[in-house]
């Protein structure tokens, strides 16, 4: 397979995102000086040989797999080991893994020696189509999701689908909900794509369709972060589905997964605005059947209490002035963002209840 490329065009901070079968290997050839890998204990095991010895860092940090990891005491701990090492400004951090991985290790070199060059090698299909790219890098604190971070943009992207054929399925089908966002809020071509096998794309066999998505979303998200680095405006709708998604995995103890909840969030903001006229019934149902035949869930349970909900999502970071920001569709492949009544909010979360 070829090797495409994806230029995040800003400025002195562009970058590359190259996509295809064996580019994983292009790692050997870094030169951002000292390198320190970061991975989580799943990964490693997986892939921990191959870490070692093509991108030959000095070290590597691994930490137990799960977004209960993703917190400021880990990425502290990154800190404290590149500095027991000795890693200098001119270091560059590596991360190996999925979202946890590469959110952690963006943030820890976003703030170690006030900040160092990083590059992602994301292996979860999640992280190929949204995380790695768009420099949103942090953690999550108990009262809610990505709480404390920074923008840092990375020096480069390695896209490798062949870390897919790894992956379980359950993971599959959450980088599935971060495509359906990209394509439910910016491309309705993307969409009918999606719709003609879904259940083929849960089982990743057919790598050269998966390979072209993955290549779509990331030159979709990499013209919106290029036009709004900083989430000023336009970027906020890559947030769709994530305003209640974000409370619910808070609210499960992160037994509902990043994904999962994106999906879940996704049908809410749907219910809200069909409710407020702006979408028809017509395509929210098409979003809840692509949904479901991808095996993602499109309910909520009863013990998720509707003004616990309400109340997590006021602590979004969209949120402003008391008032909580939720990004629509008003059709598919083009999103809106507004302010809601708090009762339409809620009336959209007991429209979602299973
Ligand atoms: N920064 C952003 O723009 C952005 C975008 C979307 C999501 N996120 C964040 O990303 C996180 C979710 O990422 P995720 O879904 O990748 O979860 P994850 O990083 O926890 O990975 C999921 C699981 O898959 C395992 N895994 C990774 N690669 C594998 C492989 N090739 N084979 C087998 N197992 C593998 C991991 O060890 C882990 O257990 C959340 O914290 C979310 O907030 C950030
Ligand atoms: O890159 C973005 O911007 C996104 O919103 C992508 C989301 O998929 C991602 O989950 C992001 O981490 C959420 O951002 P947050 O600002 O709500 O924490
Ligand atoms: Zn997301």
């Amino acid at each position: 397979m070829a090797v495409e490329t994806v230029r995040v065009g800003l400025e002195e901070r562009a970058y590359d995102i190259l996509i295809g079968s064996g580019v994983r290997e292009r790692a050997a050839e870094l030169a951002y000086g000292r390198l320190l890998t970061v991975t989580d204990s799943e990964v490693d095991e997986r892939y921990g040989e191959w870490i070692d010895t093509v991108i030959g860092a000095d070290f590597k940090f691994i930490f137990p797999a799960g977004e209960a990891s993703k917190t400021p005491v880990t990425v502290i701990d990154i800190c404290r080991y590149a500095a027991l090492e000795k890693y200098d400004r001119k270091s560059c951090f590596v991360a190996v893994g999925g979202g946890v991985v590469g959110d952690m290790t963006g943030f820890a070199a976003a703030i170690y020696m006030r900040g160092v060059r990083f590059v992602q090698i994301p292996t979860t299909l999640l992280a190929m189509v949204d995380s790695s790219v768009g420099g949103k890098t942090g953690v999550d604190i108990p009262e809610g999701k990505n709480l404390v971070g920074a923008f840092h943009q990375p020096q480069l992207v390695l896209i490798d689908p062949d870390f897919l054929k790894t992956l379980p399925g359950r993971e599959i089908r959450c980088g599935l909900a971060e495509i359906v966002k990209t394509a439910m809020i910016l491309d309705a071509e993307l969409f009918a794509e999606l719709e003609r096998d879904p259940a083929g794309l849960v089982d990743a066999a057919d790598f050269g369709r998966m390979a072209r998505i993955i290549r779509r979303c990331c030159e979709l998200k990499a013209a919106v972060v290029a036009e709004d680095e900083r989430e000023a405006g336009l970027r906020a709708i890559l947030n769709y589905g994530h305003t209640f998604g974000h409370a619910v995995e808070m609210l499960s103890g992160f037994s509902i997964s990043h994904g999962e909840g994106v999906a879940i969030g996704m049908c809410a903001a749907a219910e809200l605005a069909v409710a407020s006229g702006t979408l028809s019934r017509a395509e929210a149902d098409r979003q809840k059947a692509l949904l479901q035949a991808v095996g993602l869930p499109v309910s909520l349970s009863r013990r998720f209490a509707v003004d616990k909900v309400v109340d997590v999502m006021g602590r979004d970071k969209k949120s402003a002035d008391g008032r909580i920001k939720v990004v629509t569709v008003d059709r598919i492949g083009h999103a809106a963002v507004g302010q809601p009544p708090l009762e339409a909010i809620a009336a959209a979360v007991e429209a979602i209840y299973a």
